[in-house]
């Protein structure tokens, strides 16, 4: 039996752990919050995200000893927004991943660092870019718990790898596909959250579906145009890893980084937005991770500094779009 160490005890965790522990892999669930660890024990949900998904606890091992989790796992998924990644971790030794296949399903970068997931696995915890995978591809927690068909892609070097993880993953409802493009879709599901706020601020505005539209087809130029500076490759950007990313984080109810962008929009403070919405919105972290990237690489970007600009230099949302109209054809 695979052995799978979960981190996190969000939404994403919470849905990944249904499909892995319905396939009947070994679940070691790790949550930082030891109320949510007892409540999970005695009732099989997780009390504060999708709690409508029953666990079978002869599968799934919730605790909030991180180390315990991980010890004698053959595979560990990080599913902890990327800004509290290293907090997280802090309290495993260095060597706490040797052996072991580091599966980030995280759509966000280290801010400060501004790297990768997979990067700072790799910086830190001396974990081979060979022995990662990334989960990517449109897909809601929300739309897990409610077993609607779903897509995702499995990156890795090792493709090989990313095949096995794919078969952890497939079941009624969910169709996963190894891809070898890993830094590509990294890159692409942290700026597809950009963008995604940048459509919930037009929305806030009162802007349409016809402008949303447009600023979408322009978010696909600004994202080739970032991911050929940074890292060349022939990839297809119409493949639902990227676009589909996109579309789904753009238009979806169910998407946090528009329904803060849409808040924002509405005039409210980023503060008030994120004591509001009591989930994380990785873009907003993520925009300043890009913008100080793209100080050396100096390509245009006009979505993302329009919302850098808005949530780090006190622009008005109504000006900044409005300059944005101006740009898009
Ligand atoms: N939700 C989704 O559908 C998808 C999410 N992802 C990615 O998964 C990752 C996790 O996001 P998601 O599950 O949605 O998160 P949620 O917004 O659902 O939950 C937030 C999580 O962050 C934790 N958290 C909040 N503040 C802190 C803190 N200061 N220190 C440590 N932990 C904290 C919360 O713990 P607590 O409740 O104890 O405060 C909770 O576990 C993100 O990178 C996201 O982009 C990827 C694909 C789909
Ligand atoms: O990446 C996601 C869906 O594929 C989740 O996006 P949100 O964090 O905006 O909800």
């Amino acid at each position: 039996m695979e052995k799978i160490a979960v981190l996190g005890g969000g939404s994403w965790a919470t849905a990944l752990v249904k499909i892995l522990s319905e396939n009947k892999a070994a679940i070691n669930w790790w949550l930082r919050n030891a109320e949510d660890v007892r409540h999970l024990q005695q009732y099989g949900h997780n009390p504060r995200y999708i709690s409508g998904v029953k666990f079978d606890l002869n599968f799934v091992s919730p605790s909030n000893d991180i180390r315990e989790t991980v010890k004698d796992a053959n595979w560990v998924i990080l599913a902890v927004p990327a800004a509290f990644v290293q907090q997280a971790l802090s309290q495993l030794p260095q060597d706490a991943f040797q052996g072991k296949t580091l599966v980030s399903a995280i759509k966000g970068m280290i801010p400060g660092e501004n790297v990768l997931i997979t990067d700072f696995l790799e910086d830190h915890y001396g974990v081979p870019a060979e022995h990662q995978c990334v989960i990517a591809g449109p897909c809601h927690a929300e739309e897990v718990a409610l077993e609607k068909q779903s897509y995702l892609t499995i990156g890795s070097h090792d493709i090989a790898r990313a095949e096995q993880f794919c078969a952890l993953l497939r079941n009624r409802y969910v169709k996963a596909n190894p891809l070898d493009d890993i830094d590509g879709i990294e890159y692409c599901a942290v700026m597809k959250n950009i963008i995604a706020l940048a459509c919930g601020i037009a929305h806030g505005l009162n802007y349409g579906d016809n402008f949303q539209a447009v600023m979408v087809s322009n978010a696909m130029e600004e994202i080739e145009t970032f991911l050929d500076a940074m890292m060349p490759l022939h990839r297809d950007l119409k493949g639902s890893a990227y676009l589909g990313d996109l579309l789904v984080t753009a238009y979806s109810q169910f998407s946090r980084n528009r329904t803060f962008g849409n808040m924002i929009g509405r005039g409210y403070t980023v503060k008030s937005a994120q004591v509001e919405m009591n989930m994380v919105a990785e873009g907003y972290y993520a925009v300043q991770s890009i913008h100080e990237l793209n100080k050396r690489l100096k390509v245009e970007m006009p979505i993302t500094t329009a919302v850098y600009n808005i949530l780090y230099n006190g622009a008005t949302p109504g000006a900044e779009i409005d300059a944005l109209k101006e740009k898009f054809k």
